[in-house]
């Protein structure tokens, strides 16, 4: 088996620090920087990372044969995290964008049957091949933007085959693409139209019926919950997020996207590992995250998309909460695979650093999905995911923006983009 030789990165940007908990305050603006650093990798792991000095001892030292790949233009980051996506549903939605542009909000759009359950419509009528092609097709995006790992939720079936159905394809699409996918239960994510007029009826059967087969069939590792005003109510998310949490499935929230509903201050009281969205959290919300060690998820994408005001990052940041950012890839309201242009939102709409949103994707977005001690950073015996970019320096990625400037990634110790262009 060769080595591959990742040669004289212009920055080696490793993450490398305290792994033990997500980074927060100043730490989030330390990328412990390598210029002119190299990695060494042996299969799927990495066996050596620091200075070219270093990794050209490393080599003599070995009889092995070694694969290069010159770096010196360009910087090599861990492979880019997406800790919140909606990957598997069928068909898009361009027409709601068209009545949101003439004055139609989000949520109206969802109580009038459309939104997410008009997605919920084709989804269950799509089969299982149908929704692994068009998630293949989501998945190859990703990866082309330096994506390698992300995380995935149910929540377009609304039934217990449905909803089955999704996690299944997220499964096999896990076990078939070269991306990592892990898996979080939805089931709460709409309430059906079958149980419009009684949604605690579909609560109960997302505690009693959904939670133990998602959990029985090691479906998901995560349960997530859509706590909105009109959508599943503070007593109703946290009745789903206790049952999940006594089933093994840790808690996620979608919380306090469009209005302030206390979602926030939920997730602190069930120990979510995330709270995302929180673009009108309270400052009570903000003090209660950053003592519970709950990551807040931002979607500055989403906010973009809905024409909403992003999420106060600042104070999130200043009051010690430890921030991820992810695409939160969905149908309705943010139809992007393209993290790096979350990224450049991050700055510019919620005057993120470009240190602290490379931290958001890669060693946070790591902790957001309890992945921190296989990837996020670049470290000895760490999984080999890396991402080449065709920049100088790691501002540039933030500076020259909505620009793809991947050129190479790497998953598992494999070249998987090479160019730009993606390899069969
Ligand atoms: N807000 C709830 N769920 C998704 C949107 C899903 C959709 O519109 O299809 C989100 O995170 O933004
Ligand atoms: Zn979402």
């Amino acid at each position: 088996m060769s080595l591959l030789y990742i040669r004289r990165a212009n920055q080696l940007v490793t993450l490398q620090g305290n792994n033990q908990k997500p980074r927060i305050r100043e730490e989030m603006g330390e990328l412990g920087v390598v210029e002119g650093g190299s990695v060494i990798i042996e299969g799927p792991f990495i066996c050596y990372v620091g200075t070219d000095e270093g990794a050209v001892e490393y080599l003599s030292q070995s009889r092995k044969p070694v694969q290069t790949i010159d770096t010196e233009e360009k910087i090599v980051t861990p492979g880019l995290i997406d800790p919140h996506t909606h990957l598997v549903f069928a068909g898009t939605r361009e027409y709601e964008l068209e009545q949101r542009l003439k004055g139609r909000s989000y949520m109206d759009i969802l109580q009038a049957g459309g939104g997410i359950l008009s997605t919920c419509k084709e989804t269950r009528l799509a089969s299982k091949k149908d929704l692994y092609q068009q998630s293949v097709e989501r998945l190859d995006q990703f990866l082309l933007h330096g994506v390698t790992t992300i995380e995935a939720k149910s929540g377009y079936g609304l039934t217990i085959e449905d909803e089955v159905k999704q996690l299944e394809v997220a499964k096999e699409l896990d076990q078939k693409h070269a991306m990592d996918i892990i898996s979080t239960f939805m089931g709460a994510h709409a309430i059906p139209p079958e149980c419009k007029n009684n949604s605690d009826e579909y609560v109960d059967m997302v505690v009693n019926k959904m939670i133990p087969i998602v959990k029985d069939a090691e479906l998901a590792e995560f349960c997530d919950v859509f706590c909105e005003q009109g959508v599943f109510s503070i007593k109703q998310s946290q009745y789903i997020l206790e049952a999940a949490k006594r089933a093994g499935l840790k808690p996620k929230i979608h919380a306090d996207e469009l209005v302030a509903f206390g979602g926030a201050e939920l997730a602190a009281r069930v120990g979510a590992v995330t709270a995302d969205h929180l673009l009108n959290i309270s400052d009570d919300g903000i003090s209660q995250l950053a003592a519970a060690e709950v990551i807040a998820v931002l979607l500055p994408g989403t906010a973009f998309f809905l024409r909403e005001k992003a999420a106060n990052a600042r104070k999130l940041i200043e009051s010690g909460v430890a921030v991820a950012l992810s695409t939160d890839r969905n149908p309705g309201s943010s139809p992007t695979e393209s993290l790096p242009f979350i990224m450049n939102l991050a700055c510019l709409t919620m005057n993120m650093t470009p240190e602290e949103v490379l931290t958001a994707t890669t060693m946070n977005a790591a902790h957001a999905i309890s992945r921190s001690t296989t990837i996020g950073s670049l470290e000895v015996g760490k999984q080999a995911d890396l991402a080449i970019f065709n920049v100088p320096n790691y501002q540039t990625l933030q500076y020259h923006y909505a620009i793809n400037h991947v050129d190479t990634v790497v998953k598992k110790g494999k070249v998987v983009v090479e160019s730009g262009i993606l390899i069969p």
